[in-house]
């Protein structure tokens, strides 16, 4: 059975009690941390220094999620402070798999997210210069949106072509992700999925990223 790893995302935790939030997620697999810049998406949360602070005190891995204009210019910095997973957009970039080859020379994996318009085509030729694509299923921006449905197909392709070019990927999927959609997205080939307001919004975060886990396992995608 292939592995699943759930990403809370601390968009959803509370940024004032970040430390004791993060220690309320100690059972996730990563944490997973939204960098935004009020440009590449109509919000901001923090910088740098902030994740440095988080990566100090995390008692998980950090699987750093950048929204930002010009990936090119930070991405690096988040993998020199510890990252273990740094995924810039695929729309802001100007060379996704130099930076990629950036990122995995510094020591961090390197993910490729796309926005739901975003087509896959470009990249398909790549996926080995990628350890993890990310295919949004909300707009990027804020949490709590609705899962967007209309976004599998294009995760199916990708679980497809990665297989038949023995590449191994992690698929992400992020937002609207709960109990009520993670097993379509397992199902369609997703293994890494992120879940901020499900998971923060529980009253037991730790009871949440376990039932997500086994929802998520119990439908792995089948190959057709
Ligand atoms: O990248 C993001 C938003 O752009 C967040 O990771 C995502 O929205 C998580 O929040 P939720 O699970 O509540 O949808
Ligand atoms: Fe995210």
């Amino acid at each position: 059975m292939t592995a699943t790893y759930i990403h809370p995302s601390i968009l959803s935790a509370d940024f004032v009690n970040m430390q004791a939030e993060l220690e309320r997620i100690s059972d996730a697999d990563f944490v997973h941390v939204d960098v935004m810049d009020n440009h590449f998406v109509p919000n901001l949360t923090f910088g740098p220094q902030m994740v440095a602070r988080i990566q100090d005190v995390s008692p998980v891995p950090l699987d750093v999620h950048l929204m930002i204009d010009d990936p090119e210019r930070w991405a690096p910095e988040y993998a020199e402070l510890g990252a273990a997973s740094v995924t810039f957009h695929a729309e802001a970039s100007a060379d996704p798999v130099a930076l990629a080859r950036r990122l995995r020379q510094i020591g961090s994996a390197a993910g490729v997210a796309i926005k739901p318009g975003t087509p896959l085509e470009p990249y398909l030729d790549d996926l080995s210069a990628f350890d993890l694509v990310l295919v949004m299923t909300v707009e990027p921006g804020f949490g709590g949106q609705s899962f967007m449905p209309e976004t599998m197909p294009k995760l199916r392709t990708l679980a497809e072509r990665a297989r038949n070019a023995g590449v191994e990927l992690r698929l992400q999927v992020d937002g609207g992700i709960s109990a009520d959609t993670i097993a379509i997205a397992a199902e369609n080939g997703a293994n890494t999925f992120v879940a901020g307001s499900a998971v923060f919004g529980a009253e037991h975060p730790g009871a949440m990223i376990g039932r997500l886990r086994e929802l998520a396992a119990g439908h792995q995608h089948r190959p057709a």
